[in-house]
């Protein structure tokens, strides 16, 4: 199985290579430009796919190589310095490549090394997750976070190309497929019904990882992100969209630590919260959120946020990006498969939604 999709971006177009199991050098070399590259990835992910992958880059490439601690609490400025410093110490020129080989952590930070490394190098995902697979690694995000808040200091900053395989996914512990499978339903939630109730008949087969199946999610995924991206690369309307969850999530990864809930599983939690609003606002039903709820818990996700103090939560909220003149604005649900971006709901809804789940 090989499925090939195309990003079409303002700086250029690429491609996301969608395989059930491949030889990752022999896919990826095509799109290498200079004689140089820098493989990035984390301990775990290093122990895995690293080996292989520099071999068969070897006979063609001077293959360097970054191998930075496993986790989020990583994603800082202070270990993007070791990106930096094996790109100074190695000499690198502008027609180096690196390739981010891992989850969204590690594509994050090779992403924005490769924008900001001499203003602007090629970079190449590699994503090893279920989340990087459908999210993280396609439409050009990159960047690190603060202490005070996610994702603060990054870049739009489009690879080169996407390899997601499959046979990746086989070693990812349950609780991070758990976590991929939360952006998944992300997009069944803002932009189709249809396959949300296909995602209800099939989560079972893509819970137990059945290639197959994984796969034709993988590829809707990354169309919806593609369509969404081509038209709006640097969230300026539309692709706010994707942050739904993500306001309220944000808050509970900064608040508690990050590291220590996942993202995906944050933005699980943050979705039922978006869709408790939804619901106040009259827009869904009971029903609706209940429904939500239910298939978060069938990819055995959380969906309650940890308490947390109603105007820390709000505090936080205030450094989300998508605030306009101090003026908070979240993705809602209009109904399910349909989302706004909106800063027109009563404070006092928030306030009960942020109060009740306490
Ligand atoms: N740029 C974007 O558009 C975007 C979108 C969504 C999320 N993100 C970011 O992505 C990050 C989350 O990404 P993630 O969920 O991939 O987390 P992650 O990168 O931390 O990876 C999850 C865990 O799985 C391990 N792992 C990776 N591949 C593996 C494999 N094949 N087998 C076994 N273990 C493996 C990692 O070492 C890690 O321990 C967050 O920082 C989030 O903010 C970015
Ligand atoms: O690609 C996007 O756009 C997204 O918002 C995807 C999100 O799933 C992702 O978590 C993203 O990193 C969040 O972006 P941020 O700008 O809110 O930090
Ligand atoms: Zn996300």
């Amino acid at each position: 199985m090989k499925a090939n999709l195309t990003v079409h971006t303002q700086s250029h177009d690429y491609p996301i290579v969608i395989t059930s199991q491949c030889d990752l050098a022999k896919e990826v070399a095509p799109y290498i430009k200079g004689k140089q590259v820098m493989v990035v990835t984390n301990t775990t992910v290093e122990k895995l796919y690293l080996q292989a992958l520099v071999e068969g880059l070897q006979a063609d490439f001077e293959v360097l190589t970054v191998v930075l601690p496993d986790g989020e609490q990583y994603k800082t400025q202070q270990y993007i310095d070791q990106i930096y410093d094996a790109l100074m110490d190695n000499h690198c020129s502008r027609d180096v490549t690196l390739i981010a080989l891992g989850g969204g952590v590690v594509g994050d930070m090779t992403g924005f090394a490769a924008a900001s490394f001499m203003r602007g190098v090629n970079f190449i995902q590699i994503p090893t997750t279920l989340l990087s697979q459908v999210d993280s690694s396609v439409g050009g995000k990159t960047g690190i976070n603060h202490p005070k808040g996610k994702n603060m200091i990054g870049a739009f900053w489009q690879p080169q190309m996407v390899l997601a395989d499959m046979h990746t996914l086989t070693t990812l512990p349950q609780r991070e497929l758990s976590a991929g499978m939360a952006e998944v339903i992300k997009y069944a939630l803002i932009m189709d019904a249809d396959f949300l109730t296909w995602l209800e008949d099939n989560m079972s087969a893509l819970m137990s990882l059945d290639k197959v199946v994984l796969a034709e999610a993988v590829a809707r995924c990354c169309q919806y992100k593609a369509d969404i991206v081509a038209q709006d690369e640097r969230e300026s309307g539309k692709r706010a969209l994707l942050n739904f969850g993500h306001t309220f999530g944000h808050v509970i990864e900064t608040h508690e630590g990050y590291g220590k809930w996942l993202h995906g599983e944050a933005v699980a939690a943050g979705m039922v919260q978006a869709a408790q609003l939804s619901q106040k606002m009259g827009w869904i039903s009971e029903a609706d959120v209940q429904r939500i709820s239910k298939v978060l818990q069938a990819a055995q996700l959380p969906i309650k946020p940890p308490a947390i103090d109603t105007q820390i939560a709000l505090d936080l909220m205030q450094h989300d990006k998508k605030v306009k003149s101090g003026q908070i604005r979240l993705i809602l649900l209009k109904s399910v498969g349909e989302a706004v971006v909106t800063a027109d709901f009563d404070q006092s809804l928030l306030e009960a939604v942020l109060t009740e789940t306490l």
